[in-house]
């Protein structure tokens, strides 16, 4: 956590065939997050109260939407290990992801109140750590000044903020989901949870203003307008899919020890297209299991909304196992791809834009992508 002096952004680092693939992949999609978010809160502005009758589809979309980001979760922890140690539990890995998600299913449906605050909270921290992680490879391996308060922002900013800002548009999915947490949105609590919650972003963005980071800063401002101002199913459906899903993928991608080569080059299409055909049939199998979740519900207006909530908070449990995995790994180790590449390539001869390990500096996040 850093205080005092504002060091200045870094400069991209030197000596690399494509200095900049890792940050243009990471520019591309945060642009089309701030874009897709910036048309949410310009049509909430131009028609108000058209986004209030469209809320249920554009919810259950971007839930769809969200789901791949996912989709190679069993994966990631081969990406992370040396070859041959672990080649005979790979096949556990899914069915060990099922059982986490049955598991998590099985206490949500025994307790459902507490379940839910759990997931509430979970969900914070991860959503928080994405956004840092993926702030920090940004810039090139520099962890954003006091990133657990950043980590808090943008968790409270998300999770907190739709629930005590718009009381009435929840309150009923809320009462279905979990019917002893809706104390969640009383009166005492709300302006409690919305003062915390104001203040901790104001701070955030306050100190990453201070070290220069105006883009962090300014999309911290851009989400909380979007959770204040828009109704909370198509802000969390716009958030979820445009923003972390896809910010996270952009990570996935380069964390890929195989898309290595391709990214050197400056190719996104071979990586992106590897990504979805490994995607592919899980996202199906959660699809399904979402539809068929619905189908056995109780025939209401939100079933299918309720049943994509209860699903995807299933898979958070294992979903958050795995990414913390990827932070932790990348925080202590050498780059995957560094320790997956052969003795004679060019990675392992340091032709790859210098790795900037966020362990060594003290961050939260570790980084290989170098800043453009
Ligand atoms: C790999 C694999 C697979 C797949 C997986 C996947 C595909 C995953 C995904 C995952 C995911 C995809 C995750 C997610 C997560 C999410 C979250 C974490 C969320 C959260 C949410 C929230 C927080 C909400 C809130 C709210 C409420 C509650 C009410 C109303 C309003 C609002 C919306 C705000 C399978 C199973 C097939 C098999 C094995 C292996
Ligand atoms: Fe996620």
């Amino acid at each position: 956590m850093a205080t005092g002096t504002a060091p200045a952004e870094p400069s991209a680092p030197r000596g690399s065939p494509d200095p900049g693939a890792a940050g243009r992949l990471l520019d591309r999609t945060g642009r089309i997050s701030v874009t897709a978010v910036a048309l949410v809160l310009a049509v909430h502005f131009l028609r108000p109260g058209w986004w209030d009758g469209h809320a249920p589809a554009v919810f259950v979309a971007g839930l769809a939407a969200g789901i791949p980001h996912g989709a190679v979760d069993h994966l990631v922890p081969a990406w992370c290990r040396s070859r041959g140690a672990h080649r005979r539990h790979r096949p556990l890995l899914p069915l060990g992801y099922v059982c986490a998600a049955a598991v998590a299913f099985a206490l949500a449906l025994w307790l459902p109140a507490p379940a839910l605050c759990v997931f509430l909270a979970l969900s914070a921290v991860h959503f928080g750590r994405g956004e840092t992680c993926v702030n920090t490879l940004r810039a090139g391996a520099v962890p954003p000044p006091a990133g657990t308060l950043c980590t808090v922002a943008y968790g409270a900013v998300v999770t907190v903020l739709p629930l005590v800002r718009h009381p009435d548009a929840v309150r009923a999915f809320l009462h279905t989901l979990a019917p002893g947490a809706t104390w969640l949105l009383a009166a005492p609590v709300r302006p409690v949870a919305t003062v915390l919650t104001a203040t901790v972003a104001l701070a955030a963005c306050a100190l990453l203003l201070r070290h220069r980071r105006r883009r962090d800063a300014a999309e911290l401002l851009l989400l909380a307008a979007l959770f204040w101002l828009v109704t909370p199913w198509v802000a969390f459906a716009v958030y979820f899919a445009a923003w972390h899903s896809l910010r996270h993928i952009a990570r996935l991608v380069l964390a890929d020890p195989a898309n290595r080569p391709a990214l050197l080059a400056g190719h996104f299409g071979r990586p992106l297209r590897r990504f979805c055909r490994q995607g592919a049939l899980p996202t199906a199998v959660v699809l399904a299991a979402v539809a068929v979740t619905a189908h056995l519900g109780e025939p209401h207006r939100q079933a299918l909304a309720g049943a994509g909530v209860a699903v995807l908070a299933a898979l958070t449990l294992p979903h958050l196992l795995v990414v913390t995995l990827l932070d932790r790994h990348d925080a202590h180790e050498p780059s995957c791809a560094d320790r997956s590449a052969g003795p004679g390539s060019p990675v392992r001869a340091g032709a790859v834009a210098p790795v900037v390990r966020a362990g060594e500096r003290g961050g939260a996040c570790p980084s290989r992508a170098p800043r453009t």
